[in-house]
């Protein structure tokens, strides 16, 4: 079940806020400019769909998004807990960057876990199947796909050079929860 934990930026003790309810989650990450939305499937997938399946079956919003935000590209990565190169690729998200575009992600399948720093709080947003997760460019963030990750997301993209990020270079993503 998607869940929220919002922290003060200086004590990863104790969340000032906690919920699972959809609305308190879009109410609270909207007030600092964080959209969060449920998709739901044109038709039913299958067990193994193709990425060209998944995009045609979120054809729609996906579009939409792209219209609206100025995305140029969509793509669909997937994360399966045999993947050889797991502990690399979580370590890639793992510390606090940004991006010069927004990062729009829509989990198909599948959990992770987006941790967003701003307006002087932490708020760790646990995504799952149906969730959309939209922040804004600039904004620091990290992500964890935990040790054994299982999540299948689609990337909406600005800039044709694909996913490229900024390092902040502040350790703060080591003292807050991971998705363990
Ligand atoms: C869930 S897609 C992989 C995460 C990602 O692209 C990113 O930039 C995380 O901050
Ligand atoms: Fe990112
Ligand atoms: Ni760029």
């Amino acid at each position: 079940m998607s869940e929220l934990k919002v922290f003060d930026e200086g004590d990863a003790s104790g969340a000032r806020v906690h919920t699972r309810d959809f609305e308190a989650i879009r109410r609270e990450l909207g007030a600092v400019g964080i959209r969060f939305e449920r998709w739901e499937a044109r038709q039913p997938l299958k067990p193994g769909a193709s990425q060209a399946e998944i995009l045609e079956a979120y054809g729609e919003p996906v579009e939409r998004l792209k219209k609206e935000r100025g995305f140029k590209t969509a793509d669909v990565l997937s994360m399966v807990p045999e993947h050889p190169d797991k502990v690399a690729l979580r370590n890639k998200f793992l510390h606090e960057h940004t991006h010069s575009e927004d990062e729009v992600r829509f989990f198909v399948e599948g959990q992770g876990l987006f941790t967003i720093h701003k307006a002087g709080r932490v708020y760790n947003v646990l995504c799952e199947k149906g969730d959309l997760i939209g922040v804004p460019d600039g904004t620091p963030h990290w992500f964890d796909m935990g040790p054994q990750p299982r999540f299948t997301a689609i990337r909406l993209f600005t800039h044709t050079e694909g996913w490229v990020a900024h390092p902040t270079g502040s350790d703060i993503a080591t003292r807050f929860p991971r998705f363990e």
